[in-house]
């Protein structure tokens, strides 16, 4: 089995800098790379300033929060994030952008290293078949907030091997983590169920059954949701959330993973959610508004 100690992490949007922080957090050292530099710059900002939240509400030293981020290294190439016992591929939910990014790193990487990919919704089979090893590539999917999410939903495509995913299980457990399996379907166990949920939130809103406001207090006092669905679909980023419902949509051939149109229109206006300012709330002030 690979033993794994340094982990580069690719892509460092939302999810990348949460899991950066969760891996550093875990001991393993880290390097961290994104296609723009600037936004590893950021990203670094951001996981110092919730590595000293965690700390100052009591879920780390502020010695191990230090101790965490000094292990984090960004890097601006593919080649010096290939230098890695393995990579998780936390890039936009894009099929194509990531096929790109593991096809440019593959013939960069050690014998030895183990591949993942973070993806909410795609083919783990597919994405492993553009590199020079499938039986050592697996989804290993974090959940957002990284570092707050227990689970880590593991998905083995057809070529994975069993090392690779016993490997995958101890890594996510070393985090303190607790491990899923679902199979290799589109958008897996969690968004195949989560994500149509919020679309049909999106519906009800569309349709005029209630606004925003009334949508998110009926799932959160109605059903005990910590958000809303809007709320969440903010959070998760709107952007993502399409592409999920595309891949359903696409994936199963089945029209009732039909995106809503009103879903397309604010990704479309570049209305992504929380990331981008305004979604289904408005950011901009100190407290998020309902935008309908
Ligand atoms: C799309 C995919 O592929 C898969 C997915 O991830 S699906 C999405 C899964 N995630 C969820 O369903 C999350 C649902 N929401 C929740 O569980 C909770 O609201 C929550 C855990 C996010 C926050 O709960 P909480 O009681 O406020 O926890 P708390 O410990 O105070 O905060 C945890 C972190 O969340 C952050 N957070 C809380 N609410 C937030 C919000 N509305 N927006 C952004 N960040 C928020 C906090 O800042 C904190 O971050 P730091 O650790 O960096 O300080
Ligand atoms: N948001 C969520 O709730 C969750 C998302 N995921 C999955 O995690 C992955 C990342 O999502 P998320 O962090 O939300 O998305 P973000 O848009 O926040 O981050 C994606 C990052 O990847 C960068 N990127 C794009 N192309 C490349 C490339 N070729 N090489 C390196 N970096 C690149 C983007 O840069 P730029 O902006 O410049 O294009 C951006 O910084 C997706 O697969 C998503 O489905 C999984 C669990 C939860």
């Amino acid at each position: 089995m690979t033993t794994i100690r340094t982990v580069a992490v690719i892509g460092a949007g939302q999810m990348g800098s949460g899991i950066a922080q969760v891996v550093a957090a875990g001991g393993y050292e880290v390097k961290l790379y994104d296609i723009a530099s600037d936004r590893v710059t950021l990203a670094l900002g951001e996981i110092a300033a919730s590595l000293a939240r965690r700390a100052a509400r009591g879920l780390s030293t502020e010695a191990e929060a230090q101790a965490a981020l000094q292990r984090i290294t960004t890097v601006t190439t593919l080649a010096e994030a290939a230098k890695a016992d393995l990579v998780i591929e936390a890039a936009s939910e894009d099929e194509a952008v990531k096929k790109g990014v593991f096809t440019e790193l593959t013939p960069l990487l050690g014998p030895d290293a183990l591949l993942a990919s973070n993806t909410s919704s795609i083919s783990i089979t597919r994405l492993a078949s553009v590199t020079d090893r499938p039986e050592r590539f697996i989804g290993l999917h974090f959940m957002k907030p990284a570092p707050t999410m227990k689970l880590v939903e593991l998905v083995r495509g057809i070529a994975t091997s069993a090392s690779t995913f016993e490997a995958a299980i101890a890594f996510a457990e070393s985090l303190g983590k607790i491990t899923t399996e679902s199979e290799d379907f589109p958008a897996f166990i969690v968004n195949r169920i989560l994500v149509p949920m919020m679309n049909e939130a999106v519906y009800v809103l569309y349709e005029g059954v209630g606004d925003v406001a009334s949508i998110d207090k009926a799932l959160k006092l109605g059903a005990n949701h910590p958000m809303g669905p809007l709320e969440l679909a903010d959070f998760m980023g709107l952007d993502v959330a399409l592409a999920i419902m595309n891949v359903l949509y696409e994936g199963l051939a089945d029209s009732k993973y039909r995106p809503c149109p009103l879903l397309v229109k604010y990704v479309e206006a570049g209305w992504l959610g929380k990331k981008s300012g305004r979604g289904f709330y408005d950011y901009s002030g100190e407290t998020p508004v309902p935008t309908r």
